[in-house]
């Protein structure tokens, strides 16, 4: 069976390539089975019914309407860790760059371009560009996860002081994280005590515009704000006020705008957070590894919408369905088989929220119009948005 993939963006090679014979990637003339993609927004854009999973070759999943998707029987998977150490590189670079005036004094230098004495121009003038060292400095954090993880723990090995806040820290990166670095409970006792503060929180509804009036309000003045999130999790023009009046000393952002760009006191990047070769390539690697494994074997790794599932395929046949999590899903799924007189060989059903998913094992060797047959049932449940038929190709 050939699988269809349609991509957005430069994927790296070492992922693509992990799409053999069994794979065709923008073919012209097909519906895709499934998208690969980086920061590509699929906001506004039609979905093809043809696609059943979604793999974000990157974090962030703001780009992507995954509660419509969810409710149209899309997997949306994210490739979490696979480019922490490249935003934390970036990260504590900016913070030293920060400290140290660099944005502003290469730029001077380069304006000597073309003039004569640059020796003793630069000799002369330096003193405009005293900076500070970060030894001693507090660093506040906001959100845990991978990235804010390892910025935290290399800031202390930088000597700075580190606190950090996140409501909902996962238990796998609490056992991550030094037990040096100080949790706070409230955000506003970070922003009134630190020096830098660096975010590492997603885009949501709940999260847009986080840092506004006022937490800029609650944070020290002269602060120097380091934002590798997203653009939308402070609010511009709280932001705007608070570098007029000084209290942002600099902004440090990978997302810069129109507004943004034009602002004091704004360094901008372009967004060049997760743009290493070592980065693109765990992206690529891991997104096409979880897409592959999901269209060949209807398993589950990392989706932000479903929840995880792994079930060695050893039967002749199997059948994934998505469904909302509601009673008796699993008593109306297995009737049904009952009635088509197909035995069932091994079965798993998780939830996470109000989806949930089910694998079921079964010992028949479908006829295509017998699976088609079974799928249009299983679909015409309520709740269920959709249905799948595996034949194992490898099972004698
Ligand atoms: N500039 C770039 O190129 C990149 C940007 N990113 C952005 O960074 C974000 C974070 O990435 P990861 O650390 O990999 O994600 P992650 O999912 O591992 O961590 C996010 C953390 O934020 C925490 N959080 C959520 N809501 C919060 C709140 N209201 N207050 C405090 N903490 C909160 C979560 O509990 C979690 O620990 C991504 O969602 C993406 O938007 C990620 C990678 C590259
Ligand atoms: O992983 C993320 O969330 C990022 O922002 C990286 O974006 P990119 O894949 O470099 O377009």
């Amino acid at each position: 069976m050939t699988h269809h993939i349609k991509t957005y963006n430069q994927i790296a090679n070492a992922g693509l390539s992990l799409l053999d014979e069994q794979y065709k990637v923008n073919a012209a003339d097909a519906d895709p089975d499934a998208i690969l993609l980086r920061s590509h927004s699929l906001h506004n854009e039609p979905l093809p019914s043809s696609v059943q999973a979604i793999a974000r070759a990157g974090a962030g999943t703001n780009n992507i309407p995954v509660e419509s998707f969810t409710e149209q029987g899309v997997v949306v998977f994210n490739t979490p860790g696979a480019n922490a150490n490249a935003v934390k590189e970036l990260v504590l670079s900016c913070l030293i760059a920060s400290a140290r005036n660099l944005f502003s004094a290469i730029t001077w230098t380069n304006s000597l371009k073309g003039s004569t004495n640059v020796a003793q121009q630069v000799e002369a003038n330096k003193k405009a560009f005293i900076g500070n060292e970060i030894r001693g400095k507090k660093l506040g954090v906001i959100g845990l996860g991978n990235i804010g993880s390892v910025v935290a723990n290399d800031a202390l090995s930088l000597d700075m002081d580190v606190v950090a806040y996140d409501p909902f820290v996962s238990v796998d990166v609490a056992w991550m994280i030094s037990r040096n670095v100080q949790r706070v409970h409230n955000l506003e006792e970070l922003l009134a005590t630190c020096d830098y503060i660096t975010i590492h929180v997603p885009l949501s509804e709940k999260t847009t515009g986080f840092i506004d009036e006022k937490a800029f309000k609650a944070m020290k003045k002269g602060i120097q704000f380091i934002n590798f999130a997203r653009g939308e999790l402070v609010d511009e023009q709280a932001l705007e006020a608070a570098l007029k009046d000084g209290t942002v000393g600099k902004y440090i952002t990978d997302f810069p705008n129109d507004r943004i760009f034009e602002l004091e006191n704004v360094v901008a990047i372009p967004h060049l957070g997760a743009s290493t070769l070592e980065s693109e390539e765990n992206c690529a690697v891991m997104a096409a590894t979880q897409l592959k494994n999901f269209l060949e074997t209807g398993n589950i790794r990392n989706a932000v919408n479903l929840p995880n599932i792994d079930l060695p395929l050893t039967s002749p046949g199997r059948l994934t369905i998505m469904h909302k999590n509601v009673p008796n899903m699993v008593g109306q799924i297995s009737t049904l088989l009952a009635e088509r007189a197909f035995n069932i060989a091994d079965m798993v059903n998780r939830s996470r929220g109000s989806w949930a998913y089910t694998l079921i094992d079964i010992d028949n060797k479908l006829t295509d119009p017998e699976a088609v047959d079974i799928l249009n049932r299983l679909q015409n449940i309520e709740g269920v948005v959709r249905a799948r038929h595996i034949a194992n190709g490898w099972h004698k």
